[in-house]
């Protein structure tokens, strides 16, 4: 189950520099002092932030709070905002990388080496080059506490980040994919990110959008559906035996929420939570709705992919895996080189107010094949436990560039959420670079922003959905 980005109270960390030293490590006190603004107990952001916890506190049942689950507790931890959580059980594995202390350091935010066990696997094509011919020499990580889980930190280029933001932005937040705007706006027929870009180059006032609510065809819809969070809805795990019923249960349109009125582009796109790729997904049933035929994985989110699926080095991942929990043909890990083909996913754009709360992601009829999760933009806290919310999460500092796997039974459908965006993460290869005009919009959506590009495969490799292909778009 998930739901989406949450709202909470504005983002706050504001800290005492004694604070600071504690949660952090000298070094933060650097960084902190560099955005000052955010870290300043005298302020009246600071005090707002305080009032805010204690006002939210004071009626707490003790009760309530021993009812959590192990994973819930932990999304309230990372999720409070005052006062700001203790990274120190949280993995970074940027700090193993020397060539990622600029990186680490600009931001107030830091994990630790020592949180979790892990262990390095193998990695094929592990030397790269980056744009000034400098080697970069990548790794993989496996958690013994969530077997298939890969961790790939900085496996994602700065070059191909920032061709990933402007594809995301560009060419998948708009028609002919489906965003959580698409549902309640009228959206510019060229993409919102669009119509922004062309205001920011041309310095015209801003296009308004029109609410969908008021137009004829809205009429006809049927359930409702809200502009932002994804929604907890149960749904029934999709697999061989239940996908012929899955697909054939009706998918209705959404309603647009009556509230929504005209807006302008600039305050509409910090707004977008969601775009849809490949195979279409209908939110309402949870379930993909194959009737609408499908769209293409961009090629450079697909190489990305396919690329680290090819180069992880799968024996060493299971290597003592008893073969519990694949289903009737045993381990298909052996066959992943050649049969993973990524045909679905969605692209999340976070505020760093947002979260996505602990789910599963069960809709595929592969239940075991890898699902690629690349982050972008600001870092974040994400947890991964088990397959109920009882089983304790672990941690993991995500910074832009990194590719995590999913993979196999134990970990592809394992609970897990973003509990929090960490602010001031964003680093100085995705910020606005002197000369780069084009790069300056951009710069300033992603100063508060994360994406996150998560790839899956629907269909396991010989399995025959029995779809018209005409429908495929
Ligand atoms: O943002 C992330 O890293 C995770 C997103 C996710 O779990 C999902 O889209 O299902
Ligand atoms: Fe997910």
């Amino acid at each position: 189950m998930r739901a989406g980005p949450a709202r909470v109270a504005p983002a706050l960390t504001y800290i005492t520099r004694a604070a600071v030293c504690r949660l952090f490590g000298p070094f933060a006190i650097a960084g902190a002092a560099m955005s000052s603004p955010l870290l300043d107990p005298t302020s009246p952001a600071y005090k707002k932030a305080r009032r805010q916890h204690l006002k939210s506190t004071r009626n707490r049942s003790k009760d309530i709070d021993e009812g959590w689950t192990p994973f819930r507790a932990a999304e309230k931890k990372y999720k409070a905002r005052f006062p700001p959580p203790d990274l120190a059980d949280v993995l970074d594995l940027a700090l193993l990388d020397d060539g990622r202390a600029e990186e680490v350091e600009a931001g107030v935010w830091k994990g630790n080496t020592s949180a979790l066990e892990f262990r390095e696997i193998g990695l094929g094509d592990s030397e790269t080059h980056d744009s000034s011919d400098r080697v970069r020499k990548r790794k993989a990580f496996a958690l013994p506490r969530i077997p298939g889980l890969v961790i790939l930190p900085s496996f994602v280029s700065h070059e191909t980040q920032r061709e990933l933001v402007r594809w995301a932005l560009v060419d998948q937040a708009r028609h002919p994919n489906e965003t959580n705007l698409d549902t309640h706006y009228i959206l510019p027929q060229d993409g919102l990110w669009n119509s922004y870009l062309r205001t920011c180059s041309q310095g015209i006032d801003d296009e308004i959008v029109q609410p969908r609510a008021s137009s004829v065809e809205s009429q006809t819809c049927t359930i409702s559906e809200p502009s932002g969070p994804r929604q907890l809805i149960s749904n029934t795990p999709a697999s061989p035996s239940t996908y012929s019923s899955l697909s054939d249960t009706p998918k209705l349109p959404y309603s647009p929420s009556p509230t929504a009125s005209p807006i302008s582009t600039s305050d509409l796109v910090p707004k977008l939570r969601w775009a849809n790729l490949g195979w279409f997904y209908h939110w309402g049933t949870k379930q993909y709705d194959f009737s609408k035929g499908q769209q293409e994985i961009g090629d450079v989110a697909r190489a990305v992919c396919k690329e680290a699926v090819h180069n992880v080095n799968w024996a060493d991942v299971y290597s003592g895996d008893d073969g519990e929990g694949w289903g009737d043909g045993g381990p298909d890990w052996e066959t992943w080189t050649e049969s993973y083909e990524p045909d679905a996913g969605i692209v999340n754009f976070y505020q760093t107010k947002d979260t996505l709360m602990g789910h599963v992601d069960r809709s595929e009829v592969c239940a075991t094949s890898p699902l690629v999760s690349i982050s972008l933009g600001n870092a974040a806290v994400f947890l991964i436990g088990g397959l109920t919310r009882d089983a304790p999460p672990v941690p993991i500092l995500l910074r832009s560039g990194d590719v995590v796997i999913m993979s196999g039974p134990a970990c592809r459908r394992a609970y897990h959420g973003i509990p929090r965006v960490l602010e001031s993460t964003l680093p100085k290869h995705l910020r606005a670079i002197g000369g780069d005009e084009d790069w300056a919009p951009y710069a300033k959506y992603l100063s508060t922003t994360r994406i996150n590009v998560n790839v899956r495969q629907v269909f396991p490799k010989g399995f025959d959905p029995g779809l018209d292909n005409t429908a495929v778009a």
